[in-house]
């Protein structure tokens, strides 16, 4: 793309703010997207995770990213989001700047964290990596379409510690004031840094669009403030270049909570680095003397909710664990059982330990933590999302297909195999010892569960 397709006063503003770099930054609109991919260390870490981490690193010529230790950019025309290691949630494809973000705000295990403008869901399934599936994660996207396809992707890494919410700003920091020890406020942004990847992102700019934004930012981070532990750390990040929306907007809000500081502002620049750009600060909010107690715990009555009441709940959960103690014998089921209609969830044990599953009331809530278990009549049929967070040796049974087979190919599409007629049962169909899906198999078939927005028609197994 050549500068002629910017718009003017983009260009301008840039060559303000550049001065002598703005040839540079221009010129590497003329080169191509840089594409990245990281991998999901909850599953990557394992045996056969590494196994499959390298063999994807065979297939898909991997470089590392500099700045995010999992990160590693590929070059086109491989297609490693139409490979079966992508459907087991081995990795992530994200733009390699991206990676920056939650690198910064550097989530450890056990805390509570949230993710306030998460779909589609990089930096949440980043946050989660970090955290080590350990403590809450909260990831809310306000528009309920995107909220749905993070919701996909939390479950497709085989997250089980994260709570997916569509909700505004407002409404989430009424329930929440002071609950979160870390939150990531990717906000909507102008996408600057979006040009080179999505030529349509270029139609919308305009210097009112960029004044709209700020004024957005700032209203978000408002309520991002009021949910931030005492002592605890927000990371801002916009994939955008100008200053309004960066470092103006974290200097107003400065100016407004004396009690933030600055830690660090960091940008890449498409020009400096190989990457599309981003923008990311990290800030601190100072202690309280008392050692910041959460405040939610007493600020919020425990209502009625829309979801089944607990005891429902709970024998819903006993049903299931009983069938689970023949099927997944290594299965703990570790959380607070919720039922919405039919599906049974496991929600993190730390959402209950420092919050209350009253304040999910009247919360659109796509996803309370693990889906286990649709409860059809007397029978139970284990969630896809509870298959993705097994390790194999957690399930009676398990059916591995290798990466290169005819055979996975033709499950991505939803195929039905033949496999031995003494394997009977709900049984956990793997990919390189990677779970894939849930099959069921009776008289010689594996029968697909494998969801159907969730198939491939045209699977790639050697990169192109
Ligand atoms: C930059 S994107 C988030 C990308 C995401 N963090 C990721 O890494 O995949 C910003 C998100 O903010 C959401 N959004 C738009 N308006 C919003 C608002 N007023 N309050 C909160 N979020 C908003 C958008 O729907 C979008 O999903």
């Amino acid at each position: 793309m050549n500068e002629e397709r910017l718009p003017a006063a983009y260009t301008a503003a840039i060559r303000e703010m550049l001065g002598q770099e703005a040839d540079a930054f221009l010129e590497s609109y003329t080169a191509r997207r840089t594409q990245g991919l990281r991998f999901n260390t909850l599953k990557s870490n394992s045996l056969s995770g590494r196994a499959a981490a390298e063999h994807a690193a065979d297939l898909f010529p991997l470089t590392p990213v500099p700045w995010c230790p999992s990160g590693y950019y590929y070059e086109e025309p491989a297609r490693p989001g139409r490979h079966a290691y992508h459907t087991a949630g081995l990795y992530y494809i994200q733009e390699p700047s991206a990676m920056s973000a939650a690198e910064l705000l550097a989530p450890r295990p056990g805390e509570t964290v949230l993710d306030l403008a998460a779909a589609p869901g990089g930096k949440t399934t980043h946050i989660a990596a970090l955290m080590q599936g350990q403590g809450l994660l909260v990831s809310n996207e306000i528009h309920p379409e995107r909220a749905k396809i993070l919701a996909e992707n939390v479950e497709r890494l085989g997250i089980s510690h994260a709570v997916v919410t569509c909700a505004s700003p407002g409404e989430l920091s009424r329930r929440f004031p002071q609950v979160f020890d870390r939150i990531m406020l990717d906000a909507p942004c102008s996408g600057e840094g979006m040009f080179r990847k999505d030529p349509a992102a270029i139609g919308e700019w305009s210097v009112e669009h960029v004044e709209i934004c700020a004024a957005r930012q700032w209203d978000i981070l408002q309520d991002a403030y009021i949910m931030l532990k005492p002592g605890g750390s927000l990371a801002y990040s916009t994939c955008t270049f100008n200053r309004k929306e960066n470092e103006e907007t974290i200097s107003r809000f400065l100016d407004n909570y004396p009690d933030m500081e600055l830690i660090a502002e960091k940008r890449l620049w498409p020009h400096l680095e190989k990457g599309e750009g981003h923008f990311v600060a990290l800030l601190r909010r100072a202690a309280t003397e008392d050692g910041a107690p959460s405040r939610s715990k007493r600020s919020s009555g425990r209502g009625k909710t829309s979801r089944k009441p607990a005891s429902t709940a709970r024998d819903a959960y006993q049903q299931f664990m009983s069938w689970a103690s023949g099927e997944l014998p290594g299965f703990t089921g570790q959380g607070v059982p919720l039922l919405f209609g039919e599906s049974l969830y496991l929600l993190p044990e730390a959402f209950n330990a420092s919050l209350h599953t009253g304040l999910l009331e009247g919360l659109k809530v796509p996803r309370a933590g693990l889906h286990i278990a649709h409860l059809k009549k007397n029978r139970i049929e284990p969630a896809h999302a509870l298959a993705m967070a097994l390790q194999p040796e957690q399930a009676a049974r398990s059916y591995d297909l290798a990466a290169d087979s005819p055979d996975i190919q033709a499950w991505l599409r939803g195929e039905s195999l033949p496999v031995p007629p003494d394997l009977h049962g709900w049984t956990l169909v793997t990919v390189d010892g990677l779970p894939v899906s849930w099959g069921k198999a009776s008289s010689g078939q594996l029968k697909n569960h494998l969801p159907k927005g969730l198939r491939i028609l045209k699977a790639h197994t050697d990169g192109q």
